[in-house]
């Protein structure tokens, strides 16, 4: 495929801080060395706004989608360097009693081009005693979403909803050849999970994955993973951060798209099944939620 396909990606990696203004500062740096070095698409990680202590806290900051100063910032930054920055989330006021977790494509005019609603809820406890209980604060969206990018289409989610594959499949039904995973990983599942996850959500849909990660300890004392990754359709990983916030950057040919579908055509062997249960009869079957 013709060479003019091809863009530079890059993530910037982040250590998010309790209040806006701080963590637009350190975003918009790195964002700048990021396109001084000749990247076409930017993205940012889950929540780059505010990693709060507590809902009181949290909502006493939050801002609406109309009035959040870091958007307008992204907006400008993108319009004025002529790149593609993909806020990875802001956390954001959606009603009195709920914030939501919503990232924002923008476009080289400052335009922003798509934005998602993170689906699945962090609701989790761990062996240790951490927990989470992000259903609490934010409303969950309902809806996948997908955009076009000059180089191909891509597919948005975040961090959480890499755990539900259906969703990767969904979207590279529909036609996209990037899934973005901006995240806040813990380190403990980071550990176990993160490389794994990412890598079998490429190979699945023979996608490129781009997930731009937070990373180390924030000022809410939580602790996050780092390990951005730029992950090509083969499952390779083609560029990885540390758990320093930073930038990595990797070519992209989306070519190798088409050539890892044509080599595993998993994505048009899916079938429909159900499950049978043999002790429960002949004619029972389970029905199943999809296909995957
Ligand atoms: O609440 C915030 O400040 C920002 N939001 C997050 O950090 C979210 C929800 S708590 N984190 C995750 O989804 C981690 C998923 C994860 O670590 C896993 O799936 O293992």
């Amino acid at each position: 495929m013709s060479d003019s396909r091809t863009f530079t990606a890059a993530m910037v990696q982040m250590r998010t801080g309790l209040m806006s203004e701080p963590s637009l500062a350190q975003a918009t740096k790195l964002i700048r060395e990021a396109a001084a070095k000749g990247a076409d698409y930017v993205q940012t990680p889950e929540v780059s706004n505010m990693m709060q202590l507590n809902r009181k806290a949290l909502f006493e900051h939050l801002q609406s989608e109309e009035d959040d100063a870091s958007l307008k910032a992204y907006r400008s930054l993108a319009a004025e360097l002529k790149i593609h920055i993909h806020v990875g989330s802001l956390a954001l006021r959606f009603s009195p009693e709920k914030a939501v977790n919503r990232s924002f494509l923008i476009g080289p005019e400052g335009n922003v081009l798509a934005s998602y609603d993170k689906i699945h809820m962090f609701d989790i406890e761990l062996p240790d005693g951490e927990s989470y209980r992000e259903s609490a604060n934010y409303q969950p969206g309902e809806t996948a979403v997908i955009s076009d990018l000059p180089w191909g289409r891509v597919g948005l989610t975040i961090c959480y909803d890499v755990r539900f594959p259906a969703l990767y499949r969904a979207l590279a039904e529909s036609g996209a050849y990037f899934i973005t995973v901006p995240s806040a990983f813990t380190r403990k599942t980071g550990e176990a999970h993160w490389h794994i996850l990412l890598r079998s959500r490429a190979i699945e849909t023979g996608c490129f994955i781009f997930a731009a990660a937070q990373a180390g300890l924030h000022e809410n004392k939580r602790e996050t993973y780092g390990h951005s990754l730029i992950i090509d359709p083969w499952g390779e990983i083609l560029a990885e951060g540390g758990v320093e916030p930073g930038i990595i950057m990797a070519k992209i040919d989306p070519a190798r798209v088409e050539t890892a579908r044509r080599a595993i055509p998993s994505l048009q062997h899916g079938r429909r099944f159900g499950v049978s249960d043999p002790k429960a009869g002949p004619d029972h079957l389970h029905l199943v939620r999809g296909s995957v």
